[in-house]
């Protein structure tokens, strides 16, 4: 029995634009998806228990389309269309986006890392990300998945004090395809923050292997309020809809794709210059603002996050953007100075109930795995509340 972890994020620069092959920028944040891998009642069944999104469901090994999976496709470059085909035929019943995405994924890295006869298992879920809310809970989810399978199937052996960068490259490239069959068209920048924790400059290349991440070795301080607007949205819808305004309107679309690539290059040149505090945060807080009115006019805002980055405005709180795919989820508001309990609480208030606030700390651990003890009661799951509670589970060994 044992348990994984993997962390959201947030972009700060770049989001949609990184899947055309223009670099982002994105930190993990201190919010986490756990996964447990308990034994099953049944020792021919695998059972998935994902409360956050509403899955509880169960398949005989036998009934899963092994025939369907080749050697090949074993490599991890890229989906295999085969085993896709079978599991939408498989999971058509499932009419719950979230519930089929999940299962989708979950079904196929389990194909691939897993075998017939693997011994029975029941995979239970704990998040403390909101999911589908741009914070990267589908990436934390496919991480988390990829680890315990390939934990699971003893592809990663048991790690005594920490993961190998050759586990980190296994665990991230699997990660990647669960991310495609949530996304369909992912840059794969959600997953490499989620698997390798910090803060990076990510630049997704044109072939399998060739994207080039380069960590940022101190991340500055900045004061960041993260609001969850709670309106639900589909990353894999809006960067489908991205993709259709960009083939219908390439010489308008291109150019904002350019300012972007623009703003996330001066804002990694601040970040990796030493200037003042107080500048660096002016300067991040107007490149903020400019890459927020690129992404309106792509068309992946909504009138909830506008609403967050008015009453901001208004407060003179700091600058707000949309951060992960838009449409609803979460905004970013990168405040002027620190975030005080003042400010924050302003916020709070003027935005009411219907809005989510976290603070969050950037650039913490990737991803992370302990056993439990033979003592632990599948019962307990559902108790644990906060970071602290699932750190003391066991002994974490990270990368
Ligand atoms: N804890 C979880 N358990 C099971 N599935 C999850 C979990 N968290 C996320 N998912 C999967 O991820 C999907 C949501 O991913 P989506 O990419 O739309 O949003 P996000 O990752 O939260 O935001 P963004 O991609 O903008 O950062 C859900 O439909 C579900 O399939
Ligand atoms: C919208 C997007 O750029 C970020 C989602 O967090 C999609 C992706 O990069 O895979
Ligand atoms: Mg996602």
């Amino acid at each position: 029995m044992f348990v994984v972890s993997a962390p959201g994020k947030v972009i700060l620069y770049g989001e949609h634009a990184v899947v055309y092959g223009v670099p982002a920028i994105a930190a993990s944040v201190s919010l986490h998806m756990y996964m447990f891998v308990v034994d099953s009642s049944d020792p021919d069944v695998i059972e998935l228990d994902f409360p956050e999104v509403g899955l509880v469901r169960k398949w005989r090994r036998s009934e899963l389309p092994w025939s369907s999976v080749s050697e090949a496709g074993k490599l991890h470059q890229k989906l295999d269309p085969e085993v896709h085909l079978a599991l939408k035929t498989l999971l058509a019943p499932v009419t719950d986006p979230f519930e089929n995405a999940a299962s989708h994924a979950f079904l196929y890295l389990y194909l691939h890392l897993c075998s017939e006869s693997s011994a029975g298992q029941r995979f239970v879920t704990r998040s403390t990300l909101p999911v589908g809310a741009g914070l990267g809970s589908s990436a934390s989810y496919s991480v988390g998945l990829a680890a315990a399978l390939l934990k699971l199937s003893g592809k990663i052996q048991d790690p005594s004090t920490s993961l190998s960068a050759e586990n980190l490259e296994l665990i991230n490239g699997w990660s990647f395809l669960g991310e495609s069959c949530i996304h369909g068209n992912p840059s794969g920048i959600d997953n490499i923050v989620a698997t390798r924790g910090g803060a990076v400059l990510y630049e997704r290349g044109a072939a399998h292997g060739s994207s080039k991440i380069e960590p940022y070795d101190s991340f500055p301080p900045l004061g960041l309020i993260l609001t969850n607007t709670k309106v639900p949205r589909q990353t894999s819808q809006l960067v489908s809809d991205v993709g259709t305004l960009k083939s219908q309107l390439p010489e308008i679309v291109e150019p904002i794709l350019n300012a972007i690539a623009a703003v996330v290059s001066r804002a990694d040149g601040l970040i990796r210059s030493n200037c003042s505090a107080e500048e660096l945060n002016e300067s991040l807080r107007e490149l903020a603002q400019i890459n927020h009115g690129l992404l309106v006019s792509l068309g992946v805002s909504h009138p909830s996050l506008e609403r967050v980055r008015q009453i901001a405005h208004e407060l003179e709180i700091g600058q707000t953007k949309l951060t992960g795919a838009g449409g609803g989820g979460c905004a970013i508001t990168i405040v002027d100075g620190e975030v005080s309990g003042k400010r924050f609480n302003m916020l709070k208030m003027a935005l009411g109930d219907e809005f989510d606030l976290f603070e969050t700390e950037l650039g913490g651990r990737g991803v992370g795995m302990a056993n439990l003890s033979s003592s632990f009661e599948t019962d307990q799951i559902s108790q644990l509340k906060d970071a602290r509670d699932f750190h003391e589970l066991g002994n974490w060994v990270y990368w």
